[in-house]
């Protein structure tokens, strides 16, 4: 099967089109700095990333040496808003499309795919996000992690979109770098797209079997000229 049968792409956000951890990473810090945490670098937060802001911010304040076993829900009631607020005045400050992001998405615009962005990030920053990186007007679709009551890895984002879109599930791809992308996919019966260089928690993303596994976005296009088959 190639893309050429396709017709919508389900495009992953933080980790696939953007690299979105320099302005996270500084949200969580200073989110930490507030609440007289100890803070870490960045490496260590791109880990912490792909389930959403309230599993970003528990992890947070779960690896800070200056805790208690047990998270109170009041402290991240707490950090989870002190972190929403801080991240709302930097969603794109030095957040950046990986290489080759921008054509390749125009390009399958203009040949006629219909493209989604199914993220696990607050639906809020979006939208901000699109628009400091000039890519606003391509996306039919865009659910976040609080969009709807379940998020990836569980399929519901997946079922939403293809309902909304008013399409089948054969027609989709999921695009993204991380395991809850294949595994919504999978969940689904959709057929996936993984990205190797994005976050995954330091994991190989092969191990999910993705139908086909790129280090370039723009190795998209090969696929869709027919040169690649998804397996
Ligand atoms: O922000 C996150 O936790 C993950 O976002 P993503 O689903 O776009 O990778
Ligand atoms: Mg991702």
């Amino acid at each position: 099967m190639t893309l050429k049968d396709k017709s919508v792409l389900l495009f992953d956000l933080d980790g696939t089109l953007v690299d979105s951890v320099p302005d996270l990473a500084l949200a969580v810090n200073q989110t930490l700095q507030q609440l007289e945490r100890d803070t870490f670098d960045e490496a260590t937060i791109r880990n912490w990333v792909g389930n959403g802001a309230l599993c970003l911010i528990s992890r947070a304040l779960s690896a800070s040496k200056n805790i208690d076993n047990t998270l109170p829900e009041a402290l991240v009631t707490k950090a989870l808003s002190l972190f929403l607020s801080f991240y709302q005045d930097c969603v794109c400050v030095d957040s950046a499309l990986y290489s080759g992001v921008k054509e390749t998405l125009t390009a399958l615009k203009e040949r006629g795919y219909r493209l989604a962005i199914i993220t696990n990030k607050p639906e809020t920053f979006i939208e901000p996000i699109l628009q400091g990186l000039a890519l606003t007007n391509l996306f039919e679709l865009q659910l976040g992690g609080d969009s709807l009551p379940e998020r990836k890895p569980h399929p519901l984002p997946l079922f939403t979109a293809c309902q909304q879109l008013k399409v089948s599930t054969e027609q989709c791809v999921m695009i993204g770098d991380s395991k809850n992308d294949i595994l919504a996919a999978k969940a689904a019966n959709i057929d996936s797209i993984g990205l190797s260089y994005g976050y995954n928690y330091d994991e190989d993303l092969a191990v999910h079997q993705p139908n086909y596994l790129f280090d370039n976005f723009n190795e998209l296009l090969t696929v869709l000229d027919g040169v690649g088959e998804l397996a």
